[in-house]
This record gives C-alpha cells, structure tokens and sequence, in this order.
C-alpha cells in the first residue's frame, strides 16, 4: 500500500518503521497545513493522521474530499468526530478513529466493561482511573482514559460522566500525570474502606500503537465506512 502519514512525530515514526517492514510504501510525511499538498497526485491508498488536536479535523476531512480513507489516531478533537463522521459518509470514504490502536488496550477496554458490568451496585465502591504519559503530551485526560471512562458510564448506572482530577459523587475522576518518557499507563480502581480492586495497562513502547494503526490501514483499504478498532479486531481475533 502507498501510506500518507499526516503528522511524523514520535507517532508517524513508529508507524514508518513497521509500515515499511510490512512492505508498505509512504509516499507523504506531513507537518504542516494539509493545503499546501496535492494529495490526488500521489496515489494514496490510506491516509494515517497522528498529528496535533487542532489540525486533525482539517487532516481527515480533507482526506474524505479527496476519497482517501483515513485511520486517525490523533486525540483531543472529538468534539467535531460525529461532524467528520457525517462526511466521511457524504463522501462515499472511509473511516477509522481509536483512541488507542494497541491490541493489548483493546483487550483492556474489555476488561474494563466486564468489570464495571461486575460493579453494578457495589456502592462502597470508589471509581477512579489514573493516566500516566509523558510530559510532551498535549491533551489531558488521555483518549485512552476517556474511552474507559465512557465505557464505564454505560456499563454502570451509577456514573454520569467524567472530570478531570477531581468528581462529584455521580462522576468520575480521572487523574492525569505528565512523567518523563512515559510511553502509557492506565489504571481503573474500585476502592472500598475494606479492600480495592484494581486492572493497568501499561505500554513499554510505541510499537503496540503503530502495529494496531498499521493493522487498521490494512484492513480499512478498499472499504467505505465508519468503522472502530473493534471491527479491525474481530477480523484477527
Ligand atoms: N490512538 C493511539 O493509539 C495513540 C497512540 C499514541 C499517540 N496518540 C496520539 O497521537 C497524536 C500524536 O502523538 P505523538 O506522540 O506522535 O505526538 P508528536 O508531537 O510527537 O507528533 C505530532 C506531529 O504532528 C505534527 N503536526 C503539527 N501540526 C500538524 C498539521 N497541521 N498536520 C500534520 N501534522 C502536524 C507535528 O509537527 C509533530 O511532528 C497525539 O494526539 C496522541 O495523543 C494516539
Ligand atoms: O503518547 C500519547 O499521547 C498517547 N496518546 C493516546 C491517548 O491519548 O490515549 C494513546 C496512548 C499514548
């Protein structure tokens, strides 16, 4: 496949390496404005956005205009995702966004259901979820931590929604922490005056993110559609 990837960070390295290990090409390293290139010349099968929370908007909806199906994993935009998803559909496109491409979180974002389904009604028990990520990141709490947070909210009925550092009785806290070199940690806690229950996931390294983005682009090519990492999963597990 010839890969655009927009944004080359830590990210868009990561994704290189194991793209072109698997026999990919990248034909665009983007860092800047997506005007300033002609994308339609240059034969992009998928285009992969792991850039900044201001410019991946811009990024994935241009890509649609352009019928480029797009995997983005850029967080700190999702209050304009059900507004990309309505044009990736007007424009025939395709589409996957996932807080978190690594196969082990998506495996984690299953336990965290299970568990909460398991906590229903279990009142002495304090909900809280801690990130911890290195001290480059932009957004704070982590997509990873909302999309736990928001998994939790359905599964139990006793959460609303979610605040970051602190929480009324009927949200959830979620603590952000910025420590150097952190690739990713994330830890559900239930706690009680008697005892806690606790699940982590931690990353040791980018690889597991890129893997999963490079995975989806794979997947996602020849497709039109809005689809989630769940949907990439289920065609390898
Ligand atoms: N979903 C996941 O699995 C996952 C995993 C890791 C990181 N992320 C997210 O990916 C994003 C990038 O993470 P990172 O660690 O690579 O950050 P980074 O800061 O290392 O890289 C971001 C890159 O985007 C570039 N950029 C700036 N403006 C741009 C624009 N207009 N268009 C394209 N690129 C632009 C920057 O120059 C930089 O190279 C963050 O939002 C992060 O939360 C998601
Ligand atoms: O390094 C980052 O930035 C990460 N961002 C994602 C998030 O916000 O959840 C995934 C984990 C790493």
């Amino acid at each position: 496949m010839k890969i655009a990837l927009l944004g080359y960070g830590k990210m868009g390295k990561a994704i290189e390496e194991i793209a072109k290990n698997r026999g990919h090409e990248i034909v665009l390293k983007l860092e800047e404005d997506i005007s300033n290139y002609e994308l339609e010349k240059m034969n992009i099968d998928v285009a992969i956005d792991f850039s900044v929370p201001k410019a991946a908007f811009k990024n994935i909806t241009t890509c649609f205009k352009k019928n480029i199906p797009v995997v983005c994993g850029t967080t700190g935009w999702l209050d304009d995702y059900e507004k990309a998803t309505k044009i990736c559909k007007e424009e025939h496109s395709a589409f996957i966004y996932a807080s978190n491409f690594s196969v082990g979180v998506n495996l984690f974002f299953e336990l965290n259901k299970k568990l909460a389904q398991m906590m229903n009604g279990m009142d002495d028990y304090k909900i809280e979820i801690e990130e911890i990520h290195h001290t480059e990141k932009q957004d704070a709490p982590s997509g990873t931590a909302i999309s736990l947070a928001q998994d939790i909210i359905t599964e139990n009925d006793r959460k609303e929604r979610w605040q970051l550092d602190h929480a009324t009785e009927n949200e959830i806290p979620i603590m952000a922490k910025r420590i150097d070199d952190v690739n990713g940690t994330h830890t559900v806690s239930y706690k009680s005056n008697i005892d806690s229950i606790e699940i982590m996931h931690t990353a040791h390294s980018r690889q597991g993110f890129a893997l999963g983005a490079v995975l989806a682009a794979e997947w996602i090519k020849d497709k039109e559609g809005v689809f989630t990492m769940k949907d990439v999963l289920a065609s390898h597990l």
